[in-house]
């Protein structure tokens, strides 16, 4: 039996296309403009699908789909919208859309959605929405993000979020959680690269020391995402005694905590990476299994540089958050967007939002012009030496975040030898690597004696190369 399909949109040239090409495709095909003439129509005969617009002159297409869906649960729904932001998806999957396409749209993907919808039973999910945007941007790219965020954030699924650093793989793992059913839960964050390579285990697990009083018990992050969210921040970076323990925890979903109790892991987790993980993989610095693992859904981010529109637009967000505080709210003029968007951003999100929060406090006008822009990206690349902090003022910057983020507890003991031993792995290891393995070479360069070198490399566990 022919399908039936209802399209509404009050766009009547979009409408022509959309019906004609579903038409093509021998549906029985009708249409509406406004959302009484929809109600009119669904009252005298119910379709099999439904194709909406979100934005219509009597009202928002969205309120439509809890009185469609309470008449016909498994009806799938198509949204289309211009509004292309994350809310829009959430919000169209929330009421239980089957579908949802940003404008504009590939008909060819709107065909497939339809012969997906029509083959399916529809199912609701719930979400909640806030009106705050979580994340700027409605270039195509991120759409895209938009979508699969929709439609994964409501599930358990492992996800691995990729992408170059400073796009928003954070923020991505916080939307995931906070759109999801464990929203209200923990998010608890762990940065591999931010933690001493053998510290990260009773970071993850917990740890418990004899001492006075019976000891001290440190619980692990899983612990404390309990119901709710674990972020591991830079996997690439986690050494592989940590990933086997971290595989074996998410395969037999549970682990022995600190004090040796076997606890049930009821965490999602969530993975982020600016690394190649199949570069790891050949190299066996990153086992292939838990990759397998943690890779059920794969979420690329875009670098800004293919974020088509979104710089512009997160630019004046940035402006605005700067002028949060009570200070005037600063534009800006189109040569400044223009200028802005031929900039290549190898620091990605990050780098704009830190040159528009420099730009708010230095300029004086309220117009920010492409010259205001032109003198910060100057000062960015002749004063690279003096923007990247000093090894010592790194030092101090990692040591405080690693402070901050064992809250009120303290980092376990022994953070000294840890730090010296970790400074001292990176030290020969580059050096190493820089002069291909030649140890002699090495122990020229850093001044000390070969067979100093040798014992140090030992004793850190550091493999020579030939
Ligand atoms: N789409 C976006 N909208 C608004 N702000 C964003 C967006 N993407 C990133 N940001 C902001 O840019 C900064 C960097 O983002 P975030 O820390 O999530 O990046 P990351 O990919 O995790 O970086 P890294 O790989 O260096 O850890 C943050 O301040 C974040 O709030």
């Amino acid at each position: 039996m022919t399908k039936k399909i209802l399209v509404i949109d009050d766009d009547a040239a979009i409408r022509m296309v959309i019906v004609e090409t579903l038409k093509r495709d021998r549906y029985d095909v009708r249409e509406a403009a406004t959302i009484a003439e929809a109600r009119e129509m669904l009252g005298r005969s119910m379709p099999d699908l439904l194709v909406t617009d979100v934005v219509l002159p009597d009202g928002n297409g969205l309120d439509l789909l809890p009185v469609v869906l309470a008449k016909r649960p498994e009806l799938p729904v198509i949204v289309v919208s211009a509004q292309n932001t994350l809310t829009t998806a959430i919000r169209a999957t929330e009421r239980g859309a089957f579908e949802y396409l940003p404008k504009p749209f590939d008909l060819d993907e709107l065909r497939r959605a339809v012969r997906e919808g029509l083959a399916r039973d529809a199912g609701g999910v719930e979400a909640a929405a806030d009106d705050e945007l979580p994340l700027i941007g409605r270039s195509p790219a991120m759409q895209d993000v938009y979508r699969v965020v929709a439609r994964i954030a409501p599930t358990d699924l492992t996800v691995l979020i990729l992408g170059e650093s400073g796009t928003g793989k954070e923020l991505v793992a916080r939307a995931l959680h906070d759109f999801g059913a464990r929203r209200g839960k923990a998010f608890v964050a762990i940065n591999m690269a931010a933690v001493p390579r053998d510290a990260i285990e009773a970071e993850l697990f917990g740890q418990e020391r004899a001492g006075f009083a019976g000891g001290t018990r440190f619980p692990g992050r899983f612990e404390q995402a309990a119901g709710g969210t674990l972020f591991l921040d830079e996997i690439g970076d986690m050494p592989l005694e940590a990933q086997t323990r971290l595989l074996r925890v998410l395969e037999t979903g549970e682990y022995s905590s600190a004090g040796g109790r076997l606890r049930k892991v009821d965490v999602r987790v969530i993975a982020a990476t600016h690394q190649d993980l199949p570069r790891a993989i050949a190299e066996g610095r990153f086992r292939e299994d838990l990759y397998y693992r943690l890779n059920v859904v794969p979420l690329a981010l875009p670098p800004l540089r293919a974020r088509e529109g979104d710089v512009t637009l997160l630019a004046q967000h940035f402006l605005d958050r700067a002028s949060d505080g009570g200070s005037p709210r600063k534009t800006l003029e189109d040569a400044a967007g223009k200028r802005l968007g031929e900039h290549d951003w190898p620091g990605n999100v990050r780098e704009l939002e830190n040159l528009m929060r420099r730009l708010a406090a230095v300029t004086r006008d309220r117009t920010i012009t492409a010259d205001d822009i032109e003198a910060q990206l100057a000062i960015r690349s002749t004063e690279g030496e003096i923007a990247a902090p000093s090894l010592e003022g790194r030092v101090e910057a990692w040591l405080r975040d690693h402070f901050r983020r064992s809250g009120d507890m303290l980092p376990p003991p022994g953070l000294y030898e840890r730090l010296l031993a970790e400074v001292d792995a990176a030290v020969l290891r580059t050096t190493l690597a820089a002069v291909r393995g030649n140890q002699l070479r090495a122990a020229a360069i850093l001044g000390i004696n070969r067979n100093t070198l040798r014992k140090r490399l030992t004793e850190l566990g550091i493999a020579p190369k030939g």
